[in-house]
């Protein structure tokens, strides 16, 4: 074998991790010591612009072998364990485990955290409301079925502000107990799942009943017990329940991707590149929707989406959910904002944040 020449090599990774070791704990002492500063004030433990800017920085100084990618996720989880020996804070996420939401919140958060499964998008809300949890992760946007209504309803309403978004790639398999369609006679999914994959079904499965199920992972669970049950969930979810891959990445659109809305009863500072979101409605006239706008062009604010809602009065009004490049402490943004306040019928920052890095 090639032992002889692997000896050497295996013995200065050895030292590198000596050294590694060493390093990530002086890192994780200097963290217990912001933790302590922090305690005197009640300051806000997890600070996502700090760790956008630590990331950011990362990949910037980043000469390679390793991709920028990994790095980012090697230092996502170096900062969770050592934020974790400040404290570890609590998630709320629309459960159960095994969900896209999940995988969202250990995206944003790494693994050193608590994750606190809820029924329903609305107990996560009032989770973070209520301060059992200290953020909540909720779906805001299916890159192909659009928005997720019921976030974007108690975005309007909530005392919480956005602190952060998280993008991940979707892919739905179908999967069983057996790993076939033998004796399958359901497939169960969230409507959303079943929305995205409605074409390939069409194609494969016409003639199999679809059931729409709280979630995935519930759908994964009830194919776990049933052998006339087919799941469409991530393969994670079919790994958690023992389920067999029947077929893989069926979601029609091969780029499919869900973004996500990081709630929280914080207000983010500055990272150097951020976003804002903001809701407003306009009167019911012509031009109120083109007029609205104006304040972004005239202090040269970028936006990056628009989404509408009706706002159920009857009168054909809409909601306008509006994100902008820039921080609302930013002048032109700001100067922005209050314009927009004075026009709007309705008008509220939901939250300013980083960029995804
Ligand atoms: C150490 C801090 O606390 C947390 C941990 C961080 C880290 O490990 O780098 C960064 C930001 C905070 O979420 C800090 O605020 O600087």
């Amino acid at each position: 074998m090639n032992d002889n020449k692997l000896l050497p090599l295996r013995e200065k990774i050895d030292a590198i991790d000596a050294a590694i070791l060493e390093l990530l704990n002086q890192r994780a002492s200097v963290a217990q010591e912001v933790g302590h500063v922090k305690a005197e004030t009640n300051a806000p433990v997890f600070r996502p612009e700090r760790e956008a800017q630590v990331l950011r920085n990362m990949a910037a100084k980043n000469t390679g072998p390793l991709l920028n990618e990994d790095i980012q996720l090697i230092f996502r989880e170096v900062m969770s364990a050592c934020r974790a020996l400040e404290r570890r804070v609590v998630v709320a996420f629309l459960g159960p485990v095994g969900t896209f939401s999940e995988q969202a919140v250990y995206k944003q958060f790494g693994r050193a955290i608590e994750a606190l499964p809820c029924i329903s998008i609305d107990e996560v809300f009032r989770a973070t409301e209520a301060g059992t949890a200290d953020f909540g992760v909720v779906p805001i946007e299916n890159s192909s079925e659009g928005a997720i209504n019921r976030t974007l309803d108690l975005l309007l309403q909530t005392s919480l502000a956005i602190s952060g978004e998280v993008a991940i790639a979707v892919q739905h398999s179908l999967m069983s107990k057996s790993g076939t369609m033998e004796g399958v006679t359901r497939i169960c999914a969230h409507s959303q799942a079943l929305a995205q994959c409605q074409a390939w079904l069409n194609q494969h499965y016409p003639h199999v009943e679809r059931q729409a199920v709280a979630s995935n992972a519930e759908a994964a669970r009830m194919a776990s017990a049933d052998f006339s049950v087919a799941a469409i969930a991530s393969e994670i979810a079919g790994h958690q329940y023992n389920l067999g891959i029947v077929s893989a990445h069926i979601q029609d659109d091969p780029h499919n991707r869900t973004r996500f809305a990081v709630v929280g009863r914080l207000n983010t500072t500055p990272s150097g590149k951020d976003q804002t979101s903001i809701v407003l409605a306009t009167p019911n006239k012509a031009g109120a929707v083109y007029n609205l706008l104006a304040p972004l062009s005239k202090h040269g604010v970028s936006m990056t989406r628009f989404e509408s809602r009706p706002a159920r009065t009857g009168n054909w009004e809409y909601y306008f959910y509006v994100d902008v490049e820039g921080h609302a402490m930013d002048a032109k943004v700001k100067a922005a904002m209050d314009e927009l306040n004075q026009d709007a019928a309705f008008f509220k920052i939901l939250g300013s944040y980083p960029c995804t890095v």
